[in-house]
């Protein structure tokens, strides 16, 4: 079975748990408390400064020239697109980016991107991806899900352009490519002795990120 697959699968009580969290069903049915997207918002944004250094380590764990260009073209999709997401929602609130930055980061955003950078800094490029995979696919999973299943992009949901984001072609495909990317590394390189390893790190990430929704919940 490709990587991901059973990751998922060995880990699906953790997957579920982040992918049917109860802010997420919130979102798609447009009842979250403003407050509590706030909250989520601008801790997500302290959270992609560090998801880009924990790409930016892929950049130099990567194997081939070919690696360090896909890393570095995640680290640019963090910096140059998914961010602007978040300034264009706080800018709605009149909060700037300066401000922004200068929030200090809730325990959850700490705890989460530090053990991803962690697993990328003690492991190689596989411990690394396997550490970052619940957020990239796991937004683009939820986003389709909510996009397709409720009342997420009707007008009047107040998170329609969040979930349009993340249900759209270009978060689509950079999911796709991290789907790919784990099943050929994990084709290349997993074996019986590492396996359970990975997926400690996969099931970790994903309470981490429930961890990081409830966050926001508690914010409201
Ligand atoms: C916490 C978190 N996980 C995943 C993503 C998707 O990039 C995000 N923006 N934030």
């Amino acid at each position: 079975m490709p990587l991901f697959d059973r990751l998922k699968s060995d880990c699906s009580a953790d997957w579920d748990a982040y992918v049917r969290h109860a802010f997420v069903e919130q979102v798609g049915a447009g009842t979250l408390p403003e407050a509590a997207f706030r909250t989520y918002l601008v801790q997500d944004y302290l959270f992609l400064i560090q998801f880009a250094r924990a790409y930016a380590l892929a950049v130099f764990k990567g194997r081939t020239l070919s690696e360090m260009r896909s890393a570095h073209a995640g680290v640019k999709a963090i910096l140059d697109v998914e961010m602007d997401l978040h300034v264009a929602f706080c800018g709605g609130w009149n909060l700037s980016e300066a401000e922004m930055e200068a929030t200090s980061e809730a325990r959850a955003t700490t705890a989460y991107t530090r053990f991803v950078i962690d697993a990328g800094l003690r492991g190689d490029l596989l411990d690394l991806h396997v550490a970052l995979s619940p957020c990239v696919i796991g937004y683009a999973e939820i986003a389709r899900r909510l996009a397709s299943e409720t009342r997420a992009l009707d007008a009047d949901n107040p998170y329609r352009a969040w979930v349009a984001e993340y249900a759209g072609d270009a978060y689509g495909e950079v999911a796709a490519a991290a789907v790919d990317k784990l099943d050929v590394l994990g084709a290349e390189l997993v074996t019986e002795a590492r396996y359970p390893r990975l997926k400690a790190l996969f099931a970790q990430a994903c309470r981490l990120e429930a961890d990081f929704w409830q966050m926001g919940l508690d914010g409201a």
